[in-house]
């Protein structure tokens, strides 16, 4: 009998194969697209519009983030569909910047989807790789001590070393037949130093060198691509990249990458010389510090992993931020105008520094108004910020979501929200963050989500400020800048972060005013 059983078993088993081999054309395709209907129609976002592809499958995420365009997309898919696009077939972007507080506010339970579990570092997740939201905020709360302003302030003599150096190579150029410069990429490499200081206590030497060291720009780019592209799908990532035999490739070694390399370094060189430098409080001796204090909170590999990663997150945004602000205010000579009079006029008065200070810039209305107004329009985050709602469900924007559906928000959408920022908020227009008085102003600067928000706020928000407040003045004062494509915009392409090029200028040394 049991003989006979085997016998059918197998046999119909042999006849599955058979049938699979004959007929696998069709039948992948059929499987396929039952799936695909079979997640269109499951899902309780079926009644939700968007675009077909992305009813069934995640295809059209992958796709729009594969093109580089994520957050055009994201805007053109709010002007078709309205303020709930489904976007995958369990995920819905939002367009309002109301329901965008509600899901970033801190408490709400809202908290970080599988997509940020695919950015390195893969065994000791940073503040912004941590998605589970109670380890998170035992890290943030031992690392924010060596983000505060406080903290970065005591730190500004450093940006002003590395300002120095930025002016001595973009005189050099003054002084060449052409006074060419691709102005964007040494403000990459301003970036980079900048946070090599902040961070290790040393540049990293892009400016030095003048040109991308070892490539790790673009090898942070291309991590960066395809951290975004994968993490729309995060399942395959423990194919593509954490698959045992990804490590024994050439070139993939990760401890050989330059930033990596001088994390490691500096903190061998802090431990094995207890060389923890107390006279120069930066964000590896903080960290350092926290780690000796709670160890069991706080580990070594913390202290790597966020030294390490504020690099990652805090290089192409601020770079990308300064791009975006010089190339806006450039591009129309009013502003251009009214910028460089406020700053050469306050410096007439003595009212800016050789290096300006925090405080001096604050005191300057209209270049606050062009820096709000360029990371309105153009945030340097231009993928989205994806949440999930919580178990219980939630309202979001007049609408029930169930819990586990994930929501996505992506910061060129909500700025661009006509009720909050005007009819013209499609378009560079700092005069908006003066002409309606302070209360406006406040208003509009509550529904702005260029550093994000509630419990995973921008924790390098006032090292970025305080390099962007102290860097961007000095270079309007120094230098006359022209667009030598005043006709063309930066060419850009998300991967997280908006990675632009084509700043390029004619720079010459502005005549000191007597
Ligand atoms: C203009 C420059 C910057 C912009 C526009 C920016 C933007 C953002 C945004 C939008 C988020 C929220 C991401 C999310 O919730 O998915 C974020 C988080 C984060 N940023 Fe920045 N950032 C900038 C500079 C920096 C700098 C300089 C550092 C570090 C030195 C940094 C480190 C981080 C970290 C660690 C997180 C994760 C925070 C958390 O989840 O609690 N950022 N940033």
């Amino acid at each position: 009998m049991a003989v006979v059983m085997l016998e059918v078993q197998d046999s119909v088993a042999v006849q599955a194969i058979k049938l699979i081999r004959a007929y696998w054309a069709l039948l992948i395709p059929a499987v396929l697209v039952l799936r695909f209907l079979y997640y269109k129609y499951s899902s309780p976002l079926r009644h939700y519009p968007g675009p077909f592809l992305a009813s069934g499958s995640r295809a059209w995420k992958v796709l729009s983030t594969y093109r580089g365009k994520t957050e055009q997309d994201h805007i053109k898919l709010h002007q078709k569909f309205g303020p709930f696009v489904r976007i995958a077939p369990n995920e819905v972007s939002l367009s309002s910047p109301h329901a965008a507080r509600d899901v970033l506010a801190a408490g709400k339970g809202f908290h970080k989807t599988d997509f940020y579990g695919v950015f390195p570092p893969k065994a000791n997740p940073d503040i912004f790789t941590e998605t589970r939201e109670a380890v998170h905020a035992v890290k943030k709360r031992y690392a924010s001590n060596a983000y505060s302003m406080s903290s970065m302030q005591g730190l500004a003599t450093y940006i002003d070393d590395t300002q120095r150096i930025l002016l001595a190579k973009l005189d050099e150029f003054c002084n060449t037949a052409d006074q060419k410069v691709d102005l964007g990429d040494w403000l990459h490499y301003f970036a980079f130093d900048v946070l090599g200081e902040m961070a290790f206590g040393a540049k990293f030497g892009f400016m030095e060198a003048g040109y991308d060291l070892d490539g790790a720009i673009k090898d942070i780019d291309d991590i960066q691509w395809y951290d975004g592209i994968v993490g729309q799908i995060p399942e395959w990532d423990a194919v593509l990249r954490n698959n045992p035999i990804n490590k024994y490739l050439p070139g993939k070694d990760p401890s050989q990458f330059i930033i990596t390399r001088m994390a490691l370094a500096a903190i061998e060189k802090r431990k094995n010389h207890g060389e923890n430098m107390v006279d120069r409080k930066d964000l590896l001796s903080h960290l350092m510090t926290a780690n000796e204090k709670a160890p069991e909170n706080f580990g070594p590999g913390d202290v790597f992993a966020v030294a390490h990663g504020a690099v990652f997150a805090g290089s192409d945004s601020t770079a990308s931020t300064m791009q975006s602000f010089t190339h806006h205010v450039l591009r129309e000579p009013q502003v251009h105008k009214k910028l460089v009079d406020e700053i050469l006029e306050a410096d007439s008065k003595g009212g800016l520094s050789p290096n300006p200070s925090w405080a001096e810039a604050q005191a300057l209305p209209y270049f606050q108004a062009c820096l709000k107004e360029a990371m309105r329009v153009r945030p340097a985050v231009g993928l989205n910020i994806t949440r999930h709602v919580p178990p219980g469900g939630a309202d979001i924007g007049g609408q029930r979501f169930a819990g586990g559906t994930r929501v996505a928000l992506n910061g060129w959408v909500l700025h661009r929200d006509q009720g909050i920022f005007g009819k013209d908020a499609d378009f560079f227009r700092p005069e908006r963050w003066l002409e309606g008085g302070e209360a406006k102003a406040k208003e509009m600067e509550r529904y702005m989500f260029q550093f994000g928000g509630g419990s995973h706020l921008c924790i390098g928000k006032n090292l970025a400020l305080l390099e962007m407040n102290k860097t961007l003045p000095l270079l309007f004062r120094e230098y006359e800048f022209e667009l030598l494509k005043p006709d063309e915009d930066l060419i850009h392409h998300s991967t997280f972060f908006v990675v632009q090029k084509g700043l390029d200028v004619k720079i010459s040394k502005r005549e000191k005013r007597q």
